[in-house]
């Protein structure tokens, strides 16, 4: 009954594993050639490696302060997010209340994740970083559909004890 909810959230989590891998090559591309002109940098106000190269690139902006700029953890953001979104694509196929409680979990995290840095973008970057935007409809996306998934496993369960 959860099949193509669990399609659907392994093809999103599959996207936004796509756009991390994509972010971290850019990041990479740029700090080896400053000529580098990235395909996800439109103007002075709509770019992505304006968000990438900033000090919140990083550690989410918080690591490094906390830990020291040198830290093994203080990585690059599309990194954890190579991380985060292996991690639901892999659960995603799981029909399991306790696993999928879990991606719930992860899920509202990456949107509070997506506020924190939304407000980064507008408020102190004023920058419109599209790859970063996606991430959030993304992450959204993700929310919803785990959250129905939830509520589908639970119904069945009750079902089944009856
Ligand atoms: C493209 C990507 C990160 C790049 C980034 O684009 C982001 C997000 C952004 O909006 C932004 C704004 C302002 C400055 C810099 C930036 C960015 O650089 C990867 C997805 C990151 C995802 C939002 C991470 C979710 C992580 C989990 C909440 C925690 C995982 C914990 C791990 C230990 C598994």
């Amino acid at each position: 009954m959860t099949k193509l909810l669990n399609d659907a959230l392994v093809f999103f989590s599959l996207f936004g594993l796509g756009l991390s891998f994509y972010s971290y090559i850019i990041e990479l591309s740029v700090e080896m050639d400053e000529n580098y002109v990235a395909s996800c940098d439109f103007s002075e106000h709509m770019s992505c490696t304006k968000a990438f190269k900033s000090e919140y690139g990083k550690g989410f902006g918080i690591l490094g302060r906390l830990l020291g700029n040198d830290s093994v953890f203080n990585l690059p953001n599309s990194l954890y997010g190579i991380l985060f979104y292996s991690f639901l694509a892999t659960v995603g196929f799981s029909d399991s209340t306790f696993t999928t409680t879990i991606a719930l979990g992860a899920t509202v995290l990456s949107n509070c994740a997506s506020v924190y840095f939304a407000s980064i973008l507008i408020f102190i970057l004023k920058d419109l970083c599209v790859v970063c935007v996606t991430i959030y409809v993304i992450n959204f996306i993700n929310l919803i559909l785990v959250y129905i998934k939830l509520g589908r496993l639970r119904q069945e369960e009750k079902l089944k004890q009856n």
